[in-house]
Order: structure tokens, then sequence, then C-alpha cells
């Protein structure tokens, strides 16, 4: 029996790993369950998966919590610093699965336990990849990659010598908007980028996914959990999300993961992990499939790509600045101060001038600078964002 903790238990990874475990009880015990605002089905969760401890973010919501859980035995608690402390009661996996800069400190915190971390927030490599895995190696921690498109290398790259590795491609759905007019872009609602053409995800990543921010953030995240040079790291639109990615080698063979658009697939993968076990998806059909379409990924549709490479130029904290600026923009339009295409622009602006005031240089990273870095990005985002809607 393995004994797992999900952060991030009622969001899209969440729900699909806890559907995974309710169908295989008799395989799993469960440490701990956190959540943000929904208290109501956090305390559902808790109560399928018969937890130890539920865990809100917020401390607004202990009360609500607590009454759902009144009379179970399920323990309570509430806030950030509570999140943390739930990585120290051990678990043989931690699934990592908070949105946002958010889940990087409880997903630290389990590794220094030389834990596994599966781990679906990419934001935790994006904005302190090398501090990540080495704190993995100092404390003889796992990270398993969740996010589909690294469980697709990963597991390409099982039993391979990393030095045939030519190239690596991750694909891109091209979002909601990959069919659209580029002079419509910027006319583009939230409604109408929260609705992706081929995954159920939370809402962040889906805007993410139409302004491939998503894809930006997967090229970081490829380079700091492989360690592939950016020159190695490609990227191709394939409408169709059903080739994950693909791994060249250095005699021409390209290994394709193909499966269907279901994260229940890499997260049975890190479930089973090092093993291969069931997982209830479905099988996919290629006849009914006929053709498989690709097309490039054009940086000037897509400025995101073009800053993903500017931040793996430029290192140290260029990542933990381009997060935050991302998210203090994604924010923005979210709540309607900015447009669509103001989010590139404004994260492009906020990197130039952390860059100008020579602020993302940084030899080895630690949790603090990140923070400070992450702090920063956001203020000065936010400036941006103030200067933007009153134009
Ligand atoms: N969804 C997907 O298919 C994929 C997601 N990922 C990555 O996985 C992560 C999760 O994505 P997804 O499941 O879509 O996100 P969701 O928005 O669906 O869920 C986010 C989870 O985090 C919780 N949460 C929100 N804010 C905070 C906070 N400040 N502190 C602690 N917990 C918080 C939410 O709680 P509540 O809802 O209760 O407020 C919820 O449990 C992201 O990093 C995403 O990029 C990667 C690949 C695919
Ligand atoms: C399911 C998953 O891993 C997402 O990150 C997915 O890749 C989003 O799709 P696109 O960013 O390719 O639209
Ligand atoms: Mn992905």
């Amino acid at each position: 029996m393995r004994t797992v903790t999900i952060f991030g238990a009622t969001g899209s990874i969440g729900e699909s790993t806890v559907d995974l475990i309710a169908r295989a009880p008799e395989q799993y015990r469960v440490v701990a369950l956190t959540g943000g605002r929904n208290v109501a089905r956090l305390a559902e969760q808790a109560i399928l998966l018969n937890a130890e401890l539920a865990v809100t973010a917020f401390d607004d919501c202990f009360a609500d919590l607590k009454a759902a859980l009144a009379g179970t035995g399920i323990e309570v608690a509430a806030g950030g610093a509570a999140i943390v402390e739930a990585a120290d009661r051990h678990a043989d996996l931690f699934m990592s699965a908070i949105v946002g800069a958010a889940g990087l400190p409880p997903g630290l915190r389990a590794l220094r336990h030389g834990t596994t971390l599966a781990l679906a927030n990419k934001e935790s490599l994006v904005t302190a990849g090398p501090y990540l895995l080495a704190e993995a190696a100092r404390y003889g921690a796992t990270i398993l990659p969740v996010d589909s498109e690294h469980s697709a290398v990963f597991q390409a790259l099982v039993g391979e010598d990393m030095q045939t590795v030519e190239r690596v491609i991750i694909t891109a759905s091209g979002g909601a908007f990959r069919d659209w007019p580029m002079e419509k872009l910027a006319g583009a609602t939230i409604e109408q980028a929260s609705s992706h053409p081929n995954w159920d995800m939370g809402q962040r990543i889906t805007i993410d996914s139409a302004s491939m921010f998503n894809k930006a953030m997967e090229l970081i995240e490829t380079k700091e959990f492989f360690g592939f040079q950016p020159s190695q790291i490609e990227t191709v639109v394939h409408p169709e999300s059903l080739i994950h990615a693909l791994v060249g080698f250095n005699d021409g063979a390209l290994m394709a993961h193909l499966g269907p658009p279901d994260m229940r697939h890499a997260i049975g993968y890190a479930l089973h992990w090092p093993e291969r076990g069931h997982v209830p998806v479905e099988r996919l059909d290629l006849v009914k499939i006929a053709s498989l379409n690709f097309r490039p990924a054009d940086e000037a549709r897509y400025p995101a790509l073009r800053i993903a490479r500017d931040v793996m130029q430029t290192g140290g904290l260029a990542g933990a600045a381009f997060n935050a600026a991302k998210e203090a923009a994604l924010d923005a339009f979210i709540a309607g101060q900015i447009g669509f295409l103001d989010m590139a622009r404004l994260v492009d602006e906020v990197l130039n001038r952390l860059q100008g005031q020579n602020g993302l240089s940084c030899d080895i990273l630690s949790l603090d600078k990140v923070l400070e870095t992450d702090h920063l990005a956001r203020e000065m985002t936010q400036e941006f964002v103030q200067v933007t809607a009153a134009r």
C-alpha cells in the first residue's frame, strides 16, 4: 500500500488523482489533502478517501472546512504554512497540483523528506528549477514529471543514454485561438480564452494555452528538468493533442509518445512508477483517428515562445520573474483590466526592466531570492497594468 498526499486536490489535476485513488482503495492510503476555497469539495474528498488531514490554503475558509468535517475524525488546518507542514507527515508520494508559484514551498518541503514528488506544478521548475533539483539530489528525493509532455519525454527516455539525444519536440495544441486570424486576437475575451479545444483543465492553464504561455513555461520546464540545451528543444503545433512529445536520437530515430488527452495517464504513470499499472483511460483507435497534423509554432503569433527563449538564455532569476509577471498579467486579464495581447507585452516589459537593473543575475538560487524576485516582478507588472488600464 502506498501513502499519498495531494497538494491542490480540488483542482483539475487533483480531481483526476482522487479519481484514480478512489478506484483502487486497496492500493493507497491518503495522508493529507489540500485545497483552496472549494472547501465543500475538499471535505467530500477527505471523507471519500478517509484522509488523515484536510488543509485549506485560506484562513477565512477554516470554519467552513471544520464544520464540514465535524464528527469525522479528520484533522483540519488552514493557511499557507499549514500546507507546507502537511509535507512533514510522511507519504511515499506527494502530488504537486497547486496552481501557480504557491505550489513551490510545499513541494520543496516534501523533497527535504527524501520522498517522491509527482510534479504537475510546472511553476516550481520555471521559477526555481536548479534549486529544486539540487534540493532533491541533496535529500535523495525523486521528482517525477506529471505535465503530459514531460511525462511523455520521461517515458521515451527510459533506458536511453542521454548523450544520444539530439532533440526534444514538445507538442502544442495551439489553444483556443489557433484558427483565429491574428487581427482578432487583441479583442479575445476571457470566456473565449477559457475554452480548450482538447483538454479539460483549470481556467488559468487554459488561458495560458491560448496565449502559448503554457508552452513557453513547458520549454523552460524541459530545459530545467532534463538538462537539455535550449537549442535542442523544439515545439510544433499538433491540433489533435494525441502526440504529447517526441525525442529524437543520434541515429535519426524519433520516439513519439501517444495517448488520449486525459491527464489520468500521466498521473497514473507517476502513481505506479517505476512499474506500469492499469490506468482507465480511453485506448486510441488509430484507424478512427486516421491522420495527425502538424503546423509551425510561429513566434510572431505567439510572442510567449520568444520570451521563453530569452528566459532560458538569461537563466538565474529570469524564470522567477517571468512566471510572476505572467501570473500577475493573467490576473489582470481575468479581472478585465488588460487585453489578451497585453499579457505578453507586459511580461516582456517587466523582464526588460528587471534585466536592465541587473536584477536577474544570480549564481546560486535560493527560495528567498526566488520569492523576492517573484514579489518584485508582480509589483512591477501591477504598475504596468495600471498604466495600460488608464490608457
Ligand atoms: N489541468 C491540467 O490538465 C494540467 C495542469 N498542469 C499544472 O498543474 C497545476 C494545477 O493545475 P490545475 O489542476 O489545472 O489547476 P486548478 O485551478 O484546477 O486547481 C488548482 C488547485 O490549487 C488550489 N489553489 C489555488 N490557489 C491556491 C493557493 N494560493 N494556495 C494553495 N492552493 C491553491 C485550488 O484550490 P480551490 O480550487 O479549492 O480554490 C486547487 O486545488 C498547475 O501548475 C498547472 O500548470 C499541468 C499539466 C496539465
Ligand atoms: C495536459 C497538459 O499537459 C497541458 O499542459 C496541455 O499541454 C495544454 O495544452 P496546450 O498548451 O498544448 O494547449
Ligand atoms: Mn502540458
